[in-house]
């Protein structure tokens, strides 16, 4: 007879993973009911969650919390301003690192309201601002890739990734950037997590291996985008 105590919770696992095709086909039926702004915001508010969450298990206080957001073009960038936004509101001391020509323009534009500091590392003066960040940050945010990512991280977002210190916790944004979502294959560098925040569903690289290694914990939130 097996003990009650023995059966695996159901709620505690992961939904099923998808594939980007399949993510993308469920989010165009949720764009058509909802803005895309407002999947975001729901996306940031996930992501800014497990952030206090992880600062506080570290034994920080949120507003005494150096966190760094590397912020790719895309809407995983996007993300990842939009969360550091609520955590500058919340008083965190938040630099934003964008690793492209420009990262998201809302995100960026609410990030700067909320007092964040914005840097650009594609300049030379920029990256080295943005290595002293990276290098005294408690807390990093992985917005450069996610579902629209390539394998491998480009420059400059390869060097900040590489000065990220031991000590500091790394919170993915849908999946660890330099991944390919849809395979568990490793190629190139990319970011290794203590924690990936999906959307939606969990990608494939989450759950196969090599490239499940790099997700640390993974917290799936609902964005309001159903599985179809
Ligand atoms: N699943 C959902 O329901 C929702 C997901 N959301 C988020 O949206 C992203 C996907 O956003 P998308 O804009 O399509 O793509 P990305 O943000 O992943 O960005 C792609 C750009 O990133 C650059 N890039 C690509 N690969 C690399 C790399 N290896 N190294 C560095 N940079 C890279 C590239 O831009 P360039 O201009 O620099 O060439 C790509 O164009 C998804 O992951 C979720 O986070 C939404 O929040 C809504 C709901
Ligand atoms: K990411």
């Amino acid at each position: 007879m097996t003990d009650d105590t023995e059966v695996p919770i159901p709620s505690a696992a992961l939904p099923a993973p998808l594939t980007i095709a399949q993510i993308k086909e469920a989010e165009l039926v949720a764009l058509s009911r909802a803005p895309e702004d407002v999947l975001m915001d729901r996306a940031a508010r996930a992501v800014a969650r497990v952030v206090r969450e992880e600062l506080v298990a570290a034994g920080q206080l949120v507003p005494n919390a150096h966190v760094v957001i590397l912020a790719g073009s895309g809407r995983n960038g996007g993300d990842a301003l939009l969360a550091g936004a609520l955590l500058a509101q919340d008083g965190a001391d938040v630099t934003a690192v964008e690793v492209s020509t420009s990262a998201h323009a809302r995100g960026k534009e609410l990030f700067d309201a909320a007092g964040g500091v914005l840097l650009n590392a594609i300049a030379e003066s920029g990256l080295r601002a943005a290595d002293a960040e990276v290098k005294t940050a408690d807390l990093v945010i992985d917005g450069i890739a996610g579902l629209g990512g390539t394998a491998g991280l480009r420059a400059p977002a390869d060097h900040l990734v590489s000065v990220i210190p031991s000590s500091a916790v790394i919170v993915s944004v849908d999946l660890p950037s330099g991944l390919d979502a849809d395979s568990g294959e490793v190629t190139g560098t990319h970011v290794t997590a203590n924690v990936t925040v999906a959307f939606t569903a969990p990608s494939w690289c989450l759950v196969t291996a090599p490239a499940s290694g790099a997700a640390g914990r993974i917290v799936v939130a609902d964005v309001g985008v159903d599985v179809v």
